[in-house]
């Protein structure tokens, strides 16, 4: 495999869709279904989920990431079904996550950092080098990959763990709030390379700015309440707004109708 390409080029794919969920949820603490009945299927493209504080969008993303497992309902990802229990290694080294808080080593440089996370996906000894140059060029990082992670600024760290969810080509690319802390001109550089990722990944990424979604996401993921309210394009999400409906954009209209419609208030963008 030649770092260039993605997992996905890798082995045949013999599934329609590389997430799937049906009737899926997910507990949380004692009581807590954070994700309650979801029915979902994510192909090839840059998919934002939106939803409100406390949505459920962290835990259906944890849960994408083999970190947190279904209670009830079904969960294919990469055509292979998810359950309770298992060993899901293999499935890991094909699916890239940047967590909203992710821990690293403050003495480790940036290439260390992320050739540790390679060689934790178990991408091919041979491959690291190349793989890991490529990652952290992608971010941006090339002129910092030798200095130590403790001397990075926030949005600096943020890249660097952008790095490590794309150092292993994943075939599924999982981001729970990736653009906290990026300035606005890194914010627009990842947005293209958001984009760019989408033509051959599963992005699935959460945020709270509608901007992030309109720039950069092939579709819309709005999900309120551990359920989805609606899946299409950004076009649609916009044409459900109003000017009756609070928000600064038509996106930001349409995101605030659709919740309020399906009896959510709405939260911070
Ligand atoms: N370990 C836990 N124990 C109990 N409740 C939890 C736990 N983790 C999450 N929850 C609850 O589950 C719901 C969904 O939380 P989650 O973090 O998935 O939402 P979110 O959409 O990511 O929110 P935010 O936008 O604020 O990050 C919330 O009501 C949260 O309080």
């Amino acid at each position: 495999m030649t770092p260039a390409s993605s997992a996905a080029d890798t082995a045949p794919k013999t599934y329609p869709w590389e997430i799937r969920a049906s009737g899926l949820r997910v507990a949380v603490g004692r009581k807590k279904m954070a994700v309650d009945g979801l029915d979902l299927s994510l192909g090839i493209g840059t998919h934002g989920l939106l939803g409100p504080n406390g949505a459920g969008k962290t835990t259906l993303i944890r849960t994408l990431a083999t970190v947190l497992r279904p209670t009830e309902g079904e969960l294919e990802l990469l055509g292979t079904s998810v359950g309770r229990i298992g060993d899901y290694r293999a499935l890991r080294r094909r699916i890239g996550y940047l967590p909203q808080d992710f821990g690293y080593y403050k003495r480790f440089t940036v290439r260390e950092f992320v050739e540790y996370m390679a060689w934790l996906k178990e991408v091919p000894k041979a491959d690291v080098p190349a793989a890991v140059q490529r990652a952290v060029e992608r971010v941006g990082l090339a002129d910092r990959a030798d200095h130590r992670m403790k001397t990075l600024s926030g949005g600096m760290v943020r890249r660097a763990g952008i790095a490590q969810a794309i150092v292993n080509a994943p075939a599924v690319l999982l981001l729970d709030e990736p653009t906290a802390g990026l300035d606005p001109a890194q914010r627009l550089r990842f947005r293209e390379l958001l984009q760019e990722l989408g033509r051959d990944t599963c992005v699935v990424v959460s945020t709270h700015l509608v901007e992030d979604v309109a720039a950069a996401c092939s579709d819309v993921v709005l999900f309120a309440d551990g359920r989805l309210v609606i899946q299409g394009t950004p076009d649609d999400l916009a044409a459900a707004g109003g000017i009756e409906y609070p928000g600064d954009s038509p996106l930001e209209r349409g995101y605030s109708a659709l919740l309020r419609n399906s009896g959510q208030q709405g939260g911070t963008w």
